[in-house]
């Protein structure tokens, strides 16, 4: 049977459920995913004089072959995207800024400093996303930023992010597509705090700072990013999800929610209808966390399916910016990006295949076994014959075909770094 054969058999499973596959498949085609180049180089960035990893966070294994300049790392995310179906972005830090051999300090970083990304991503025909960087340097070692008590060190991070929102107005300019800028800060304490409050009245402080400019939504949408717990920050962490949440809505911001930053219990699909019912955008950070906030690479699970069938079924696929948000560095770097770009776009188009509407009215109706029942069976449905459809339409790889090429890749380029 060919790849075509397959999917004319799928299309008429999907059929009898009233699901418009060639839609579906145009739909998906529209989707840009915001992949993060940190998976590339183990959150290292390229500045002049860097600092180890912080923040509370961790990037384990040493495999060969990551990238070292920002060269190699645009090379990296080519081949990555060229395995990938579709179009899409990329997001970077502000330590991923090119100064030419110059110290120039997070606060002083200006849009030439990005002008080699802008101009690759021109090339790419794709957009740009940014975060300010508040770890990894000497004025965030004690593992406070924007909260600190020290005026000087809080007006530094602050003089940092207004930096970073221009940068992010500068990619929305050039390239035409507004770039989302992420603030996430480590700020937390590692033992019960004494104070809760004051740290958070400052927190608010120092954003209320932050955006005090208007930049146009055209250009840059900011969103802030919770977290429940940190290393170094197991007992208390100054933007927590409630913090960002009230302040986002109060100062329609986006709430960018990152799957691995709650209680192992709680869901962000649960989370995502509440959100939209207030708020016109919301961001993700799809990653997977095993017992902690572990940034391990996405798969095609159940969380991740239920995401994907949240954002679809409430139609939300331009209300929900969708971005990545791990880092292994214990297998194949490039690898990792497709694995867990395909894998956001695989549960992406088995949400789209799965008859929202009739499973809705089977709820409303009260039917609950025959919800359960064809909620199960969809899940062995010929979803594979319209992925692979899908990829060789989109001109890459079908299955595991893009290993060959990554295995190649490594060979000839990440090995010999
Ligand atoms: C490097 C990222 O900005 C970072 O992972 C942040 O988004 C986060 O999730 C911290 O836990
Ligand atoms: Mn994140």
């Amino acid at each position: 049977m060919t790849i075509l054969e397959n999917y004319e058999l799928a299309k008429q499973a999907y059929n009898k459920w009233g699901v418009d596959v060639d839609e579906a498949i145009n739909t998906l085609k529209k989707v840009a995913i915001s992949i993060h180049c940190w998976q590339g180089d183990d959150i290292n960035g390229f500045e002049v004089n860097p600092s180890e990893l912080s923040g509370g966070i961790d990037v384990t294994g040493n495999y060969p072959g990551k990238a070292t300049s920002p060269k190699e790392l645009r090379q990296d995310l080519e081949k990555a995207l060229s395995l990938i179906p579709g179009k899409h972005r990329v997001n970077l830090h502000s330590i991923y800024a090119e100064t030419d051999g110059v110290v120039v300090d997070r606060d002083q970083l200006l849009p030439k400093h990005f002008e080699n990304w802008v101009e690759w991503a021109k090339k790419q025909g794709i957009g740009l996303d940014f975060n300010p960087t508040l770890f990894s340097h000497p004025k965030a070692e004690e593992g406070l930023t924007l909260s600190h008590p020290n005026r000087e060190i809080r007006q530094f991070w602050i003089n940092h992010c207004i930096a970073c929102r221009k940068i992010g107005e500068y990619f929305g300019k050039e390239l035409s597509t507004p770039a989302l800028t992420n603030i996430w800060i480590p700020d937390g304490y590692k033992d019960i705090p004494s104070d809760r409050l004051t740290p958070r009245v400052r927190l608010k402080d120092s954003l209320d700072q932050i955006f005090a400019d208007a930049v146009d939504e055209k250009y840059n949408l900011d969103a802030v990013e919770s977290k429940v717990f940190g290393i170094g920050s197991e007992s208390y962490v100054v933007g927590s999800h409630e913090f960002y949440i009230g302040y986002a809505l109060k100062n329609n911001k986006l709430c960018l929610l990152d799957t691995g930053h709650y209680h192992p219990t709680e869901t962000v699909s649960n989370k995502i209808s509440s959100l939209l019912l207030y708020s016109e955008k919301i961001a993700l950070h799809v990653s997977r966390p095993v017992r902690w906030d572990s940034d391990h690479v996405v798969i095609l699970d159940d969380e991740l399916r239920e995401i994907a069938l949240e954002i679809v079924r409430n139609e939300a696929l331009n209300r929900v910016i969708i971005g990545l948000d791990f880092f292994d560095a214990s297998i194949n770097r490039v690898a990792a990006w497709i694995i867990g770009t395909r894998n956001m776009l695989k549960a992406l188009l088995y949400a789209l295949l799965t008859p929202n509407d009739y499973l809705r009215q089977l709820q409303e109706d009260g039917n609950f076994t025959e919800r359960l029942a064809l909620y199960e069976e969809f899940k062995t449905y010929p979803f594979g014959a319209v992925w692979d459809y899908y990829c060789e339409q989109m001109g890459v790889p079908i299955k595991e075909n893009w290993l060959e090429e990554i295995k190649l890749y490594e060979k000839e380029v990440l090995l010999k770094r």
